[in-house]
């Protein structure tokens, strides 16, 4: 018989506690119990109320911590510290401004030891597809909101990582330049089929980009709610006939998970 594929992202049993600073043995909760299993080619959307363990969640598969308890794995390896198997997307583009939008995008790949004639081509394939071809000399100060995080995604995009991990990626943007980042990261998901792992606030969106909705507790972090969803992948998400209950009834699982 066949072997059934290692899942993109494995968490079994992850609990996770911070140290208050200044309080010797003194810890704060933040996750606890999380099992999780996530097929390559999804895009797992987390909500929860705010101190619900979403970040921590995020910088957990990041490799940026690792947990208190249990084990995250990504592609059958465990997570050991931050790698090139992982992109990560944060809420505010960490970009570098004395780089020009493709020295941004290329850097990782700088890292990684590839030639120049490869980073270019790379680089310059993801700025397509981001809609950023003609933006590739400028300068990232000279850049919209909406185009910086453009650019971060192409970054993170651009060493072809096994999963994309977004924090909040359009938290900081204005609602309209939202909605078409949204739009744009559907698009880029059907075309690339990349899996993803993002957090937000915003129920609509986590409906609009989630194939797969999980709903964290307020403190400690636990899911309340797993949810497969494939409005996603049909047309416009957000004229499907279910997009309304699916969004409530998310929104009223986030509202209870809150209490
Ligand atoms: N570095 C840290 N040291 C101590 N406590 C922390 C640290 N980072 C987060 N916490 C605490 O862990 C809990 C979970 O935080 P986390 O940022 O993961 O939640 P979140 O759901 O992403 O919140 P938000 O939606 O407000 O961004 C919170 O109570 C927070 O105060």
């Amino acid at each position: 018989m066949p072997h059934a594929p290692e899942p993109a992202l494995e968490l079994t049993g992850v609990g996770h506690d911070y140290r208050r600073d200044g309080r010797r043995g003194a810890t704060v909760p933040a996750l606890d119990g999380i099992d999780l299993s996530l097929d390559a080619g999804e895009h797992l959307v987390v909500v929860g109320p705010s101190g619900s363990g979403k970040s921590t969640l995020l910088r957990l598969v990041a490799g940026f911590h690792r947990p208190t308890r249990g084990t995250v794995s990504v592609n059958g390896r465990p997570v050991r510290g931050p790698g090139p198997d992982r992109g990560v997307v944060f809420q505010r583009p960490t970009l570098f401004p004395w780089m020009t939008v493709r020295g941004n995008v290329e850097f990782g790949l700088r890292m990684a030891g590839l030639a120049r004639a490869e980073r270019r081509a790379l680089a310059e394939h993801q700025l397509a597809l981001v809609g950023l071809a003609d933006a590739a000399h400028l300068r990232t100060y000279e850049l919209s909101g909406g185009m910086r995080q453009r650019v971060a995604i192409a970054r993170a995009l651009a060493p072809d990582p096994g999963i994309v991990l977004m924090d909040e990626p359009f938290g900081a943007l204005d609602a309209l330049t939202r909605e078409r980042m949204q739009e744009e990261v559907r698009s880029l998901w059907l075309l690339t089929g990349k899996t993803l792992l993002s957090i937000t606030h915003d129920v609509g969106e986590a409906v609009r980009l989630g194939t797969r909705i999980v709903v964290l507790s307020a403190r400690p972090g636990r899911i309340v709610l797993d949810e497969v969803s494939d409005l996603p992948r049909a047309g416009e998400p957000g004229t499907h006939p279910d997009f309304t209950a699916t969004r409530d009834r998310i929104a009223h699982a986030v509202r209870a998970a809150a209490r």
